[in-house]
């Protein structure tokens, strides 16, 4: 019988999310008469340990991939799990995306000592995030709340909101609903307020592009719209060379009418400070060609400024 290692990072999320996913398999397996069993396998990344620093300062959110690829290449584990926010855009050579699993909500959220909504967070507030996304489409509704830096996994964070003064601090809804804290959440920001991160709420199933025991397994486990979605905004980062943090957003959405797909999607690239607010909406049927018109209308109106200014 086959034995599938699955490769995991070692936070609540991680093996939250992990062992919902090999429980979903092992029921795709009985369905489809698939014979094989499965093994985690923890893998601590760079970013897991360096915990002290900007993430763009040491080297993107890349970090917490890489070594999990370098184990899947080098044959130590079959498959990864990962939060599809959390992937470069760019695959090494010879993995593949063998999975992405229907989406959770994709929404950001806020999680107040006492405010109900963002508008009712008093003047000046202080609110926590390290993402250059969330800090820019947060000053550029409320320029008046002061951003500092979070880091750490969930559960630091949540901790932190409390022993560092916070007011307010920032997650994505899908990590908080899967480790089963929906209950902290104060409100929901909806993409027309604060755009999710390319990928959010989605997860990414990787495996090595020759293996077809693995592959033949997962396309039962391929949720077809997320990955339409998902792939328009991944194209849309491409475009835009999105490959460390970056101010960059992007939510699509698919709908099917008689035979034919549409997909709806919005990106933006903001200044940190809010300053400069870039969106636009555009609809198409290919999500790699929709992805790459959308960054270009960006461009035009001076993306790729705003980005290099980033970049530093
Ligand atoms: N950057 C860390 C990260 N990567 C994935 C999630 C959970 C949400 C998801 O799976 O999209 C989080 C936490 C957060 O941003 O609140």
């Amino acid at each position: 019988m086959r034995k599938i290692v699955v490769g995991t990072r070692q936070s609540a999320l991680a093996l939250t999310q992990t062992g919902q996913v090999v429980d979903h398999l092992r029921e795709l397996c009985r369905e489809h008469g698939i014979e094989c069993e499965f093994e985690l396998k923890k893998i601590v990344t760079k970013g897991d340990q360096i915990l002290d620093v900007t993430l763009s300062k040491v080297g993107g959110k890349g970090l917490f991939v890489k070594e999990i690829e370098q184990a899947l290449m080098d044959g130590e584990i079959d498959m990864a799990v990962h939060s599809m926010k959390d992937m470069p855009w760019e695959l090494p050579e010879g993995l593949v995306i063998g999975a992405v699993p229907l989406r959770e909500d994709p929404r950001d959220c806020l999680i107040t000592r006492g405010a109900a909504s963002l508008d009712e967070l008093p003047q000046g507030a202080k609110v926590g995030t390290s993402s250059l996304r969330r800090s820019s489409q947060l000053q550029y509704y409320r320029p008046d709340l002061k951003i500092e830096s979070i880091r750490g996994n969930i559960d630091s964070r949540l901790k932190k909101l409390e022993s560092e003064g916070f007011d307010a601090i920032l997650l994505a809804a899908a990590g908080l609903r899967r480790v089963g804290w929906v209950d902290r959440i104060s409100a929901y920001l909806p993409p027309e307020v604060c755009l999710p991160a390319v990928g959010q709420g989605a997860l990414c199933i990787e495996c090595r592009g020759g293996d077809a025991e693995v592959l033949g397994l997962l396309k039962h486990y391929n949720n077809e719209p997320t990955a339409i979605a998902v792939a328009a905004e991944r194209s849309f980062l491409g475009k835009l060379n999105g490959g460390c943090q970056v101010p960059i957003g992007a939510y699509a959405t698919i709908s099917t009418e008689a035979d034919s797909t549409t997909i709806t999607m919005t990106g933006m690239v903001g200044s940190p400070d809010g300053g400069q607010m870039l969106k636009d909406t555009m609809t198409g049927t290919d999500p790699v060609k929709l992805g790459s018109e959308l960054a270009d209308a960006l461009i035009a109106r001076g993306a790729a400024d705003i980005l290099a200014t980033v970049r530093g």
